[in-house]
C-alpha cells in the first residue's frame, strides 16, 4: 500500500533522515519508534506532503506521491494527525470534524456532515458534537484529532504520538480504537508514539520499524524488536535507565 524508498532529507547540516526505506502492507498496524530527533515526524511530513524530500520516492496504491501538496494526498487516502493537537478553538466539535471531511466528500455539506457524525461516534465524542472545542479536556481534543482523521475516509492513517500526556485508562480506550482502525473499519495504521506500554502491549502491532539519528536500525515483529541490542543501546535501554516509561 505504502512503499518509503531511498528517502532522505537534509535541514542545513543536519540529515533529518538518510536513505531511509520501508513498506506497509494493507490492513496493517506498523509502529514508528526512536529517540527524540531521530526523524519520525519528518518522514510523517514527507508521507503527508508537508515537506519535501531531498531524495528518494514515496508510493501510494501504485502512485509516486512525494512532493505532492498535502491536500492531494489527503484526497487520495492518506490522512493524519499532529503531535500538537490542530483544532479550531472556536469551532464545537461537529465543524472541527466537518473540516475534514468536506474537502473529501467534494463539500456535499449532507454527506460531509453524516461522515462527521460518524466518526464523531466511533471515537466516543458524538454527544459532544455542538460542544466548543475550548470546553474538551486534553484526552477529548486527542479523541477528535483521530475522528477528523477518519471523517475523510482515509486507507492509510498516519497517527504521530496520539497518547502523549494521556491517563493510562485514556490511553487504553485509544489503543481499543487503533485495533477497531484496523480490524473493523480496514484503515492501514502506520503509529509514531513514546508511550512503549501502547507500542508493544496494548496495540496488536504487526511490525515496528525504528529510526535513530535519521537511520533506519531495525525493522521487526515487537518481541524481535525488544529483544535488538542495537535498538536496546540507542533507544530502549536508555529509557528503561531513565525510568519514567516502563513497557510492561
Ligand atoms: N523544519 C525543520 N527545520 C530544521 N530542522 C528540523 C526541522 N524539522 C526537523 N528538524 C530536525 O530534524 C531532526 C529530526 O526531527 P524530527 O522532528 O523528525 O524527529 P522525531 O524523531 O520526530 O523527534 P520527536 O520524537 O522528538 O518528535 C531533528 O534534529 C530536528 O531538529
Amino acid at each position: 500500500m505504502l512503499e518509503i524508498k531511498n528517502i532522505s532529507k537534509n535541514f542545513g547540516g543536519i540529515k533529518a533522515l538518510n536513505n531511509v526505506s520501508l513498506s506497509i502492507e494493507k490492513d496493517e498496524i506498523v509502529g514508528l519508534i526512536g529517540p527524540n530527533g531521530s526523524g519520525k515526524t519528518t518522514l510523517f511530513n514527507i508521507v503527508s506532503g508537508l515537506i519535501k524530500p531531498d531524495s528518494g520516492a514515496v508510493i501510494f496504491s501504485g502512485k509516486r506521491i512525494e512532493g505532492l501538496q498535502p491536500e492531494v494526498i489527503s484526497l487520495s487516502g492518506i490522512t493524519r494527525t499532529f503531535q500538537e493537537v490542530r483544532v479550531i478553538d472556536s469551532l464545537n466539535v461537529l465543524e472541527n470534524t466537518m473540516i475534514a471531511s468536506l474537502p473529501h466528500f467534494k463539500m456535499n455539506y449532507h454527506i460531509a456532515s453524516d461522515a462527521a457524525i460518524e466518526a464523531l461516534e466511533i471515537v466516543g465524542l458524538k454527544d459532544r458534537a455542538q460542544t466548543p472545542v475550548s470546553k474538551l479536556k486534553d484526552g477529548e481534543k486527542r479523541l477528535l484529532e483521530l475522528a477528523r482523521a477518519i471523517a475523510a475516509n482515509p486507507k492509510l492513517v498516519l497517527l504521530d504520538e496520539i497518547m502523549a500526556g494521556l491517563m493510562e485508562k485514556e490511553q487504553s480506550r485509544l489503543a481499543n480504537l487503533i485495533n477497531m482502525l484496523r480490524n473493523e473499519l480496514e484503515i492501514t495504521v502506520f503509529w509514531i508514539e513514546h508511550v512503549l506500554r501502547a507500542m508493544f502491549r496494548l496495540v496488536e502491532v504487526d511490525r515496528i520499524v525504528v529510526l535513530n539519528w535519521g537511520n533506519k536500525i531495525a525493522e521487526g515483529a515487537p518481541d524481535e524488536i525488544l529483544r535488538n541490542n542495537e535498538v536496546i543501546e540507542a533507544y530502549l535501554g536508555k529509557i528503561r535507565g531513565l525510568g519514567g516509561e516502563t513497557i510492561a
